[in-house]
């Protein structure tokens, strides 16, 4: 298979099947940096964000595929950057975090979102309020505040309009991200497609092509910068929703058999 340079991201639709697309990684290692969402790529959705379960093999798997890579992948999540070492312990991989809003590059130099302590008093306020209604999560990750309702789909109304109430008051420092049955308020600035090029302005990602995985709207922007690129972009999940996504895989699973595969 080859991937031919493509300027013009063209139009979302839905990504076809295409697990080979992960293939020119263990051709060509020195040419590729991979770049991998946690929740619903890496990992299975759980019913909380605290009930996920990282297989044991797995951080080994991608400790193996970072050396083929020489140090190429990234993880770029939604969590906080402090949440995801615990995962993939014992290895500290480079890491987008918060969307993009704060990340550790492979030098282990991070650079952190501030907290500006009305945005403090104002999770302090989602808490109390919004995590007041039964089966609704508040999730603190720092310079963001996640509000889950899997536990709660009839409370998705309420949830997003209180959110857009909070998003009013915190100004226009900050975005309403939503994602799978969350709404999220997270630093303005960033992204994970920003993210994406700046680990690739830095060594050792840089002159690769970004091959990005993930599941989830706020990946379309990694999909949109590795299309742009030359690189290739992959969605996990059943295929059908529109994407920027030039290709699939249909679970988190058979990314972790694909992954640890790639790994030998
Ligand atoms: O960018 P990601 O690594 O995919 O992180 C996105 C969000 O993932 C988490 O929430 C999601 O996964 C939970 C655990 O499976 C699930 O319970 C929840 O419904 C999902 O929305 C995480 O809690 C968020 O902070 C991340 O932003
Ligand atoms: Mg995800």
């Amino acid at each position: 298979m080859t991937y031919e340079e493509q300027p013009d991201q063209g139009e979302a639709q839905p990504a076809p099947p295409n697990e080979p697309a992960l293939t020119a990684l263990s051709l060509y290692p020195q040419e590729w940096a991979l770049f991998l969402d946690i929740d619903g790529t890496l990992l299975d959705l759980a019913e909380t964000p605290e009930a996920i379960v990282v297989p044991p093999s797995l951080p080994f798997a991608l400790q193996a595929l970072s050396r083929q890579l020489d140090g190429a992948l990234a993880l770029v999540t939604g969590r906080a950057v402090a949440f995801v070492d615990p995962l993939f312990a014992p290895f500290h991989f480079p890491v987008a975090g918060l969307h993009g809003a704060e990340r550790r590059d492979a030098a282990g130099r991070l650079r952190r979102a501030l907290i500006p302590p009305a945005f403090q008093e104002m999770k302090r306020v989602i808490a109390q309020e919004v995590g007041a209604w039964p089966g609704v999560l508040v999730e603190d990750k720092g310079a963001a505040v996640a509000v889950h309702y899997r536990l709660a789909p009839e409370r998705e109304g309420d949830v997003a309009e209180a959110m857009q109430r909070y998003l009013h008051e915190a100004g226009p420092d900050w975005i309403l991200q939503h994602g799978k049955l969350v709404v999220e308020i997270c630093p303005a600035h960033a992204s994970k497609g920003h993210a994406v090029e700046a680990f690739l302005g830095e060594p050792p990602f840089s002159g690769r092509r970004p091959l990005a995985i993930g599941d989830d709207v706020t990946d379309e922007t990694m999909f949109g910068v590795a299309n742009r690129l030359g690189g290739q972009s992959v969605r996990v999940g059943t295929p059908g929703g529109k994407t920027l996504a030039r290709a699939s895989i249909p679970s988190p699973a058979r990314l972790r058999e694909i992954l640890a595969a790639l790994a030998k």
